[in-house]
């Protein structure tokens, strides 16, 4: 925080739900030399990180479908979202979070990941910094079901596809997750399958 046109004045907790929601109060220095007092609610839920899991040989990637409330209650008529693998930091590195995510939803054990962009998801509302990356998989990488962490409820279903049905499933509006459409349209843009 280096901003020398922002003083914040206050941070409050407004929440303590599962995910921390504060406002915050700053004065914002303008063009014309004036300070002007705004507030801004944000929703703190910590980092992330995904990857994109690609078979070059067989021209597939590994997907995943889970319930997403969030969605429910705005216009997805099952709930139900396609996505990369992902999850939150809980503390590790970007890379071994997303290794031990991996695993857990998918069943597949990674060694080797790449890291290709970093993206704040929502810079309106939500903190959340996303790293993603990609990793090529294959059959003797797959050491159980996958599927998520039975406690925390996750039941997560796991999809092998062609990238060709994909990329057909992001242009017909089936896959509408940001994170999974930067990540299949950046293995378009590099030719990576
Ligand atoms: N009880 C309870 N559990 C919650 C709540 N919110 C999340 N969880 C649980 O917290 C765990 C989070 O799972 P992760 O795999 O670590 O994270 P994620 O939900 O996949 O999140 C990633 O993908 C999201 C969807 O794109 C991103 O929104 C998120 O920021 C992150 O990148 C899941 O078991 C989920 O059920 C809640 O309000 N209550
Ligand atoms: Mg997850």
């Amino acid at each position: 925080m280096n901003n020398n046109r922002i003083k914040i004045s206050d941070k409050q907790t407004l929440e303590k739900a599962w995910f921390k929601i504060e406002r915050i109060k700053f004065d914002y220095l303008l063009e014309d030399g004036t300070w002007q007092p705004q507030t801004r609610d944000i929703h703190d839920h910590g980092n992330g990180a995904t990857v994109l899991l690609y078979n070059k040989k067989k021209k597939t990637i590994i997907l995943t479908k889970q319930l997403r409330m969030a969605t429910y209650v705005n216009g997805n008529k099952t709930g139900m979202m396609i996505e990369a693998p992902a999850g939150l930091l809980e503390g590790d590195s970007p890379e071994a979070c997303i290794i031990r995510e991996v695993e857990e939803e998918t069943g597949y054990r990674i060694k080797k990941v790449k890291k290709i962009m970093e993206s704040y998801m929502t810079p309106g509302a939500v903190t959340e910094l996303l790293y993603l990356f990609i990793a090529e998989y294959d059959e003797s990488m797959k050491v159980s079901e996958g599927g998520g962490v039975e406690e925390e409820h996750e039941n997560i279903e796991v999809i092998e596809l062609e990238f060709e049905k994909a990329k057909k499933m992001m242009k017909d509006g089936e896959i509408k997750d940001a994170k999974t459409i930067l990540l299949i349209q950046y293995a378009q843009l590099h030719n990576l399958i």
